[in-house]
């Protein structure tokens, strides 16, 4: 007998791609559990496979930096935060963390596919009675406009959402003056297309070339160094709050009128901001 359960949670990661560095990444996480019926004529009661199967997902990937440590020009070793990551191509990052913030994966580079196969086997190790086999499928949300894939690391929260390299791919949508704009969005998603988003006060030094961010919170030291121009500098903290506040009075002093902004934060959840561009409201 097979049982299953789509969309059961959602995996939020980041991922670093030989191709385009480091970037956000929100799946759909769809199972499969396969084993015999129980005298209760099921195989596993759908009110515990959910928290039995997302307490480990959570207590695992989620929310961690997937490191394919046989791509080219990649070095993970030891540091005194942690873990210290070092890539080259498409370019040079340096990140340090604890060990938790970090799923070393022997591969060239982490594909969904490969993932639910890492993920399948995983769950699979310990399953509870009757299951035999589980297998975990990961499927991204389909976005009819824009969508951006952003890294980042939230300081001051108290779970792992304080890992400063996790992130998100995300819908967007934008209205200007009431309708809704989908050059706006294209702009928008372009230019928050794998970036790393940082919260000013998190900034440890920055020139023309690179950003150094840095802070302590509950699970350990973070850093990260990357250049310049794959970063984006917020004057708050990276909340998807704050996200789409920027983003509204940005497009509202470059555009005027007025401006909403809904931004999601991964799936199905994020916040809606509004502004009016200041010779408008005068
Ligand atoms: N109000 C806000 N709450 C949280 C924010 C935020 O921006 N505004 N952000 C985070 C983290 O960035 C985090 O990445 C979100 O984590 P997620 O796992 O998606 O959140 P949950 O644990 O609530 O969701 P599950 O998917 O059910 O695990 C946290 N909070």
């Amino acid at each position: 007998m097979i049982l299953f359960v789509n969309a059961l949670s959602a995996l939020d990661v980041s991922i670093w791609c030989p191709q385009r560095g480091l970037v956000g990444a929100s799946y759909h996480i769809d199972v499969e559990l396969e084993g015999q019926l129980g005298d209760d004529g099921m195989l596993f009661d759908f009110g515990e496979v959910k928290p039995w199967i997302k307490s480990r997902i959570d207590a695992g990937v989620d929310h961690t930096l997937l490191v394919p440590t046989k791509a080219h020009d990649i070095s993970v070793s030891e540091c005194s935060e942690g873990l210290r990551l070092q890539t080259r191509h498409p370019w040079p990052m340096e990140l340090r963390a604890p060990r938790q913030a970090y799923t070393l994966l022997p591969w060239q580079q982490i594909t969904p596919e490969r993932l639910g196969d890492y993920l399948s086997a995983e769950l699979s190790r310990r399953p509870p009675a009757q299951v035999e086999k589980i297998r975990v499928t990961l499927r991204e949300e389909s976005h009819d406009a824009g969508g951006y894939t952003y890294s980042h690391g939230l300081r001051r929260h108290s779970g792992n959402c304080q890992r400063i390299a996790h992130g998100h791919r995300s819908r967007l949508a934008i209205w200007h003056n009431g309708q809704r704009s989908e050059t706006l969005e294209t702009q928008w998603s372009q230019r928050l297309e794998d970036i790393y988003l940082i919260d000013q006060a998190d900034l440890i030094g920055t020139d023309n070339e690179t950003c150094h961010v840095g802070y302590e919170s509950a699970q350990g030291r973070f850093s990260i160094r990357l250049p310049r121009d794959r970063a984006e500098i917020l004057p708050t903290p990276t909340t998807v709050e704050q996200i789409a506040n920027w983003m509204a009075q940005e497009i509202a002093s470059l555009h005027g009128g007025s401006v909403r902004v809904q931004a999601f934060e991964g799936i199905d959840k994020g916040a809606v901001a509004t502004a009016q561009g200041a010779r408008d409201s005068a």
